[in-house]
């Protein structure tokens, strides 16, 4: 059995505590045993399970592998923490809040011979399977993607290309590569509301935008308007409710890792994905920045 701690135990790391206590039946999610989790309160335990301090977490024999599931700022620190203690390390997305820090990291695991994979749920889910599946096949000409949400804790959640870098996957899976041509952020912090609008163009030229909006009261909610050269797509194609939720996909991909189960090739082209858009989410920030 692979031993997994889960640090931080939020909306995510109690999905994740969930997930591990009851892993699909005959999944490769079978071969991990949650041993213990990590919180900053004192909590004891929580769903029989035990908590454990931070200190034990890196030390322990019995603790092959960390789910990080902390506030987006605390990434980068427990990740290389627990990679140098030796251990696997499962993160939520975004990985880390700089493109320096993801690509030393992902360096060290590797000198470390051990998994960092970050978990990428918005391209697990039904809506975007349904989404890609519509878009396959089609030459794009123009497209935009707006995404809505509440307000972030800005020191907790980082730069907005950062904790929205599921709209960044979500364009680069869908339309290859892309190169940021301009990018500006409007914040009105007195009515907790900002937006970002990045502009990128495809391979072959073509405009795509980003526009991440928050603001009290605003619905999650992604509108996509995507013109090809054979009709427009206008909304999100409807999806059927999957059988198997996105945070237990993502786990049983951790466990196929670590049983060594999933092909190079595919590992490199995964790695080669959330760096280039963590990079796409660096070049953001600086054109913001600017
Ligand atoms: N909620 C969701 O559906 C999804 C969340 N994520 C990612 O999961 C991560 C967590 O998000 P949520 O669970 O939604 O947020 P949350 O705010 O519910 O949970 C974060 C938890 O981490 C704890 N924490 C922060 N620093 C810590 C530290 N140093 N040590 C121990 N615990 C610490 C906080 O006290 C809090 O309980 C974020 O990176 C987010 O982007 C990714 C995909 C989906
Ligand atoms: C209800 C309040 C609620 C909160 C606070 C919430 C937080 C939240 N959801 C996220 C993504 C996500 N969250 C979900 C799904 C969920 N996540 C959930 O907390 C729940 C209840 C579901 C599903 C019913 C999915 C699928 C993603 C991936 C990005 C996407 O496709 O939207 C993220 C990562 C950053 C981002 O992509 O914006 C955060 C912080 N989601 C919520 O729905």
């Amino acid at each position: 059995m692979i031993g997994v701690v889960v640090v931080g135990v939020g909306i995510a790391g109690s999905v994740r505590i969930r997930d591990l206590l009851k892993p699909l039946q005959s999944s490769p999610s079978e071969n991990l045993k949650i041993v213990g989790f990590v919180s900053r309160r004192d909590l004891g335990e929580h769903n029989g399970v035990k908590q454990i301090c931070l200190e034990e977490a890196l030390r322990s024999s019995e603790v092959d592998a960390a789910f990080i599931c902390t506030d987006n700022q605390n990434h980068e620190e427990s990740v290389r923490r627990f990679l140098e203690a030796g251990k696997h390390v499962l993160v939520e997305y975004p990985m880390v809040l700089s493109a320096h820090a993801a690509h030393e990291l992902w360096q060290m695991a590797e000198e470390k011979g051990k998994v960092l994979h970050v978990e990428h749920i918005e391209l697990l889910t039904e809506e975007y399977r349904a989404l890609k599946k519509e878009v396959d096949g089609r030459t794009l000409e123009k497209g935009v993607l707006h995404f809505t949400g509440g307000p972030l804790h800005k020191q907790r959640s980082g730069f907005t290309a950062f904790s929205g870098i599921a709209r960044v996957t979500w364009l680069v899976d869908l339309f290859g590569e892309l190169t940021v041509t301009s990018a500006t952020q409007e914040e009105n912090p007195g009515e907790d509301y900002s937006k970002l609008t990045a502009h990128f163009v495809t391979a072959n030229n073509k405009p795509v935008t980003w526009i991440e909006e928050r603001a009290p009261g605003m619905k999650r909610e992604k509108k996509v308007n995507f013109t090809f050269t054979n009709g427009v797509l206008d909304s999100l194609p409807p999806a059927r409710r999957g059988s198997v939720g996105p945070f237990m996909q993502d786990q049983n991909l951790f466990a196929q890792k670590l049983l060594g189960q999933v092909p190079k090739e595919e590992l490199a082209a995964e790695k080669k994905r959330i760096l280039y858009c963590i990079d796409l989410a660096e070049k953001i920030k600086q054109y913001c920045e600017h």
